[in-house]
Parts: structure tokens; sequence; C-alpha cells
């Protein structure tokens, strides 16, 4: 059986790397592949901090916004951040980092570490993809909130929480446009693909180790499942 988490960057480099959260989701993914030796993971890291102020840097220095430029500056920071989870993870992931999300459907340890691939979207799609090469059917989508929220609980006070939501309504909540960096629980293209290949994507707090072991094992978790 194979877990797709999509780790936010938010959670991996809030903006330089939380040591103590990658120990400690580091020790609960060694924990939880320990207890049954079918269980594998794919972790598909984003760019969290670092992205967002190179892409910023670059809009300041050159007074341009293009957005291709932009989207290859956020997905080096993916790659940085997933070259140390994957050395976190070397005795387990002897694989190098996914930048191909399409080109791969076999790994050979029990973790397998994927960061951005091209210009368009975030490494939410990423995800997709990879659940898709793997047969998988859902998507555990760590960041730094608990739940999707009826809108952006940080500009918002008034959103609420949601346990569900289908593809159909988190899509007209989001809309269609990809902008590099966008803060959203799940990128409008990799909702797209998502949508149609008919995948549970649960969005949940990275940071809450606790949840997200009652998560991986099958228990009663806090989060929100997209989806039908
Ligand atoms: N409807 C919504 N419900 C919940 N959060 C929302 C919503 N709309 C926008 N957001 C924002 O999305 C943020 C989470 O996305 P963000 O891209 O920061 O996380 P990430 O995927 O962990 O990080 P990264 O993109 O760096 O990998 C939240 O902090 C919140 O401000
Ligand atoms: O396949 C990809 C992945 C990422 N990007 C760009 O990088 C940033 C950071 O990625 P997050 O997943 O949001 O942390 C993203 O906003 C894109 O600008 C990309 O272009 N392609």
């Amino acid at each position: 059986m194979v877990s797709i988490i999509s780790l936010g960057g938010s959670i991996v480099a809030p903006d330089t790397p939380d040591v103590p959260f990658i120990q400690r989701f580091s020790a609960l993914v060694r924990e939880y592949l320990a207890e049954k030796e079918d269980r594998r993971i794919i972790l598909i890291v984003g760019g969290g901090g670092p992205a967002r102020a190179y892409q910023q840097a670059y809009r300041d220095i050159s007074g341009k916004t293009h957005s291709e430029e932009q989207d290859w500056i956020g997905i080096m920071a993916t790659r940085l951040n997933a070259q140390l989870i994957r050395g976190v993870f070397a005795d387990l992931c002897p694989d190098p980092v996914v930048t191909d999300p399409t080109a791969v459907r076999e790994m050979t340890g029990r973790v397998l570490v994927a960061a951005g691939w091209k210009p368009g979207f975030s490494t939410d799609t990423d995800a997709v993809y990879l659940a898709e090469q793997f047969g998988a059917d859902r998507v555990i989508n760590l960041s730094n909130i608990a739940k999707v929220y009826t809108d952006d609980p940080r500009t918002n006070p008034e959103a609420e929480p949601l346990d569900r939501i289908s593809w159909e309504e988190f899509r007209r909540m989001i809309g269609d446009e990809w902008t590099p960096g966008r803060n959203v629980p799940f990128d409008p293209v990799a909702t797209k693909k998502a949508a149609e290949l008919g995948l549970r994507v649960i969005c949940a707090a990275g940071r809450d180790i606790e949840n997200l072991a009652r998560l991986l094992r099958g228990e009663r978790f806090e989060g929100t499942l997209i989806g039908e």
C-alpha cells in the first residue's frame, strides 16, 4: 500500500527549515512504515517561504511578473526542500528526487521523494500525477491549515471550517486561474485533474503529528475531505 503525501512547503520551511517538525515527521513515518512491511510513502515537497521570498525578489528587482520565470524560481525551492527531506530519509529512499512525476512508475525503497516539475502549477499537481502513476485513490495534503474553509481564514475571520466539500464546490471557491506562489489548500490545475481522476484529497494540519498518525492508520482524524 502506497500513501501519497503532498508535504506543504509552509510546514517544511516556513522561512528556513523547521528542524523540530522534520524530526517529528521523520520519526512518525519510520514508526508507521515499521508497523507493516508493505507500507510505502511518496512525499511531494513544496517550496514554502524560500519559494515566495525568491519569487518576490525577482518581482522587486526586475519589476516584472513573468509567470514562467517565477515558477522556475519556485521549482528550484521545492527541489532544495525535497533534497533535504530525501537526505533525512536516505536509508529508506535510494532513488533520487523525482522531478518528472509522469516518468516514474516504481520505487526502490520504502520512501520516494518528489519536487516541482515544470511551470504552470504547484507541487499539488505533481502529487496528483504521482497518485495516477502509482494507482492511489487519495492524496494526503499537509499544510499549515487544519481544514479547508469557506474562504481564506487568514483574510476572512468569518470563514467557516468544512469537514467535506465536493470537487465542484471546491473549484467554484478557488477558481481556475494559476498564479505562481499562490496560497490555496489545493491548486486549480491539481483540482481539475484530481476531479477528473475521481481522487479524494484529505487536507489536514501537517504539524499535528498525532492527527497525522491517526489519518495514516485509517483512524478518526481532523481535516477536510475533498471529493465525492
Ligand atoms: N478556502 C481556504 N481554506 C483554507 N485555507 C485557504 C483557503 N483559501 C486560501 N487559503 C490559504 O491557503 C494556505 C495554505 O496554502 P499554502 O500554499 O500556504 O500551503 P502549503 O501547500 O503548505 O505551502 P507551499 O505552497 O509552500 O507548499 C493557508 O494558510 C490559507 O491562508
Ligand atoms: O511542478 C511545479 C511545482 C512548483 N512550481 C512553482 O513553485 C512554487 C512553489 O511550489 P508549491 O507547491 O506552491 O510550494 C509554485 O507556487 C510554483 O510557482 C511549479 O511551477 N511547478
